[in-house]
């Protein structure tokens, strides 16, 4: 079982420690326009796959993206942490213009 943080160190790890073999390792080693191209790949897979039947299409490629996604933070130096706190910032911002919003209305 690996959930989002773990992967997220393990990239980490990938990138402190590179493994001979590492699919991890060859997108780094490429770099950063590689890993781009890689994301808007992913990308266009989950759309195509959103419009489709296929649950487990939609999620395999669902967890390619995010997969892509974290290397593309690992690069550039972001953590999982700061897209974290980055959401719980909106949440507050959220709930004050909803607040607005239901004021508005009345
Ligand atoms: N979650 C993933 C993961 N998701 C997708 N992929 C790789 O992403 C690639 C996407 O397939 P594509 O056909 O689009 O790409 P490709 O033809 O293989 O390669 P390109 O030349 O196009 O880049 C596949 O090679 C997958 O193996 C992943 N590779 C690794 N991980 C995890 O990352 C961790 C470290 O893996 P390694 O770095 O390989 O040790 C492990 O926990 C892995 O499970």
């Amino acid at each position: 079982m690996q959930d989002l943080d773990e992967l997220y160190q393990l990239i980490l790890d990938r990138k402190a420690n590179p493994k001979e073999g590492s699919y991890t390792d060859y997108l780094f080693t490429k770099g950063l326009d590689k890993i781009l191209k890689k994301v808007g790949e992913e990308s266009t897979e989950v759309i195509v796959a959103a419009k489709n039947d296929s649950d487990d299409e939609f999620i395999y490629e669902v967890s390619d993206l995010a997969y892509h996604i974290l290397v593309l933070m690992v690069d550039r130096g972001i953590s999982v942490d700061q897209i974290k706190r980055e959401l719980a910032e909106r949440e507050g911002l959220m709930s004050k213009t909803k607040e607005r919003r239901d004021i508005q209305e009345l």
